[in-house]
């Protein structure tokens, strides 16, 4: 791939960052729609955690409609690409999906090419239908499809490329005269199990090949994370270069109607008040669990911490009590065997409220693109547990995932001297300040372990890696 020839300057700037299609966009965001409108041959946009990708690209294909152009979206994962297929969806653009419809999201069902070709029952209406299509949609892999033999398109929209291997980001680049690749090669990376792969250069991708500043926007205004949220991740991750949206956005706090009152019947245990505290002093907080015993062992093929997972469940609990939704809290943990034992005790203990089931318990893999107004992390991994490599654990873009996806709060459950080991997480430790610590001692603050029988929870699947 040469180097990028110079943007065509046919739309004159000023002009088009004063269009009203353009209107709700911040400065970083427009300059990304007018540079992909301009680009001769390609262009990247770098999207940092919350910072309106989706948004953005759901512009750029409204813009590029709007001049006639034909499109063609596509992501590695059927996920992906749906959440911004969603987006075009509510914004009343119309587009074609590609794929199998057991797979498309149930609000894409007329979108789908089968749905739209129930009706027709001659080859030529086939071609024609086929052919009139000016957003077609599907995955990198999705793409044998007959309807891409016969056409090609102006633009090809390539999202999460910071996730496709550069082989299948190739396949749609032959089929438009100019691209866009958007991503954040600081978030997860492709999934490469060949260990020789990986030494040989398999993971390298194309948008960081191609990525630099003369061919790449970057998006670094955010709307997702709070203050201190955010500084976090600037300090492991950015490098101070994500900025808030708003003021507000920056002292928000997470909303716990019940917390006070709860608080002044003594109904909440001083280390539990500290933990789920909605302050923005608190708004991040470690659990070390370092000085307070248990242990973590091998549930099948993955690693399981039952003593952790019990104090998940004990702050979901709290937060329910205090006035949190379901649905407005994630639990992320590396380890599969753990999210099993997890979503199993929750099931149990939560059964009557039939919240359990909207609190979501999932991999990092699987909250890439999402967002939460409070997550908690439980990395499992504690004392004895070291006997087992741990390269999920090593991967600062994975801890950087699951880092960035919390809205107001963030309570990371640990054990600190184990995970200091493991180069990111020693990072970690050395950016939170001391009042985000909070050490678990039994018969401190009122915490002590709940006795239980421990859950069986064998995961059977041949892999920890996450998916
Ligand atoms: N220019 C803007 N002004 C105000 N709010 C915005 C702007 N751009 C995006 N947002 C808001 O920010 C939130 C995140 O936007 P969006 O989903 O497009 O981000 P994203 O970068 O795709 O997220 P992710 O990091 O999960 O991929 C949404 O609520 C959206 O409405």
């Amino acid at each position: 791939m040469g180097p990028p020839r110079p943007s065509r300057n046919v739309w004159p700037p000023r002009c088009w960052t004063a269009s009203p299609m353009l209107a709700h966009l911040n400065v970083a965001q427009k300059r990304a729609v007018i540079r992909a409108l301009a680009a001769e041959d390609y262009m990247l946009v770098q999207g940092f955690p919350g910072t309106g990708k989706s948004t953005t690209l759901a512009t750029m294909v409204r813009v590029l409609l709007q001049l006639g152009r034909s499109i063609l979206i596509t992501a590695y994962t059927n996920t992906a690409l749906d959440s911004l297929l969603l987006k075009l969806h509510k914004l009343g653009i119309d587009f074609m999906r590609v794929g199998r419809s057991d797979r498309v999201h149930p609000d894409l069902a007329g979108h789908t090419d089968q749905a739209r070709t129930c009706q027709v029952s001659t080859v030529e209406e086939l071609t024609e239908l086929y052919a009139s299509q000016r957003v077609v949609a599907a995955t990198c892999l999705g793409l044998n499809h007959s309807i891409f033999s016969r056409r090609t398109f102006d633009v090809c929209i390539v999202d999460e490329a910071a996730q496709v291997l550069q082989v299948t980001a190739l396949g749609p680049l032959f089929m438009c005269s100019t691209f866009v690749l958007v991503g954040d090669d600081k978030q997860l990376p492709p999934v490469v199990r060949s260990e020789s792969a990986v030494l040989h250069g398999m993971t390298e991708t194309l948008f960081e090949r191609l990525c630099r500043p003369e061919v790449t926007i970057t998006l670094t205004e955010q709307y997702r994370m709070n203050g201190p949220i955010m500084a976090l991740a600037n300090l492991l991750t950015y490098n101070n270069q994500l900025t808030c949206g708003t003021p507000q956005l920056e002292k928000a706090t997470l909303d716990l109607p019940h917390y006070q009152r709860l608080v002044e019947k003594g109904a909440v245990a001083p280390w539990l008040q500290r933990v789920v505290a909605p302050t923005l002093e608190e708004a991040v907080v470690l659990v070390d669990t370092a000085g307070a015993g248990g242990e973590a062992r091998v549930g099948g093929s993955s690693l399981v911490n039952h003593w952790e997972a019990r104090l998940v469940i004990v702050v979901v609990r709290t937060l329910l009590k205090a006035g949190l939704s379901g649905s407005d809290m994630g639990i992320i943990t590396p380890y599969r065997g753990q999210v099993k034992l997890v979503r199993k005790l929750l099931a149990k203990e939560l059964k009557e409220e039939d919240v359990g089931k909207r609190v979501e318990v999932n991999t990092v893999d699987q909250y890439q693109g999402r967002d939460k107004m409070a997550i908690i992390c439980s990395f499992v991994r504690c004392g004895k547990s070291n006997d087992k490599p741990a390269g999920i654990l090593t991967d600062r873009r994975r801890l950087n995932v699951a880092l960035t996806r919390a809205k107001r709060k963030l309570i990371l459950i640990g054990d600190q001297v184990t995970l200091t080991r493991y180069t990111s997480f020693s990072c970690l430790m050395k950016v939170l300040a001391p009042h985000q610590v909070y050490c678990l001692t039994p018969g401190t603050d009122g915490f002590q372990w709940e006795e239980e029988e421990e859950e069986e929870c064998q995961d059977t699947e041949a892999t920890e890696l996450e998916k």
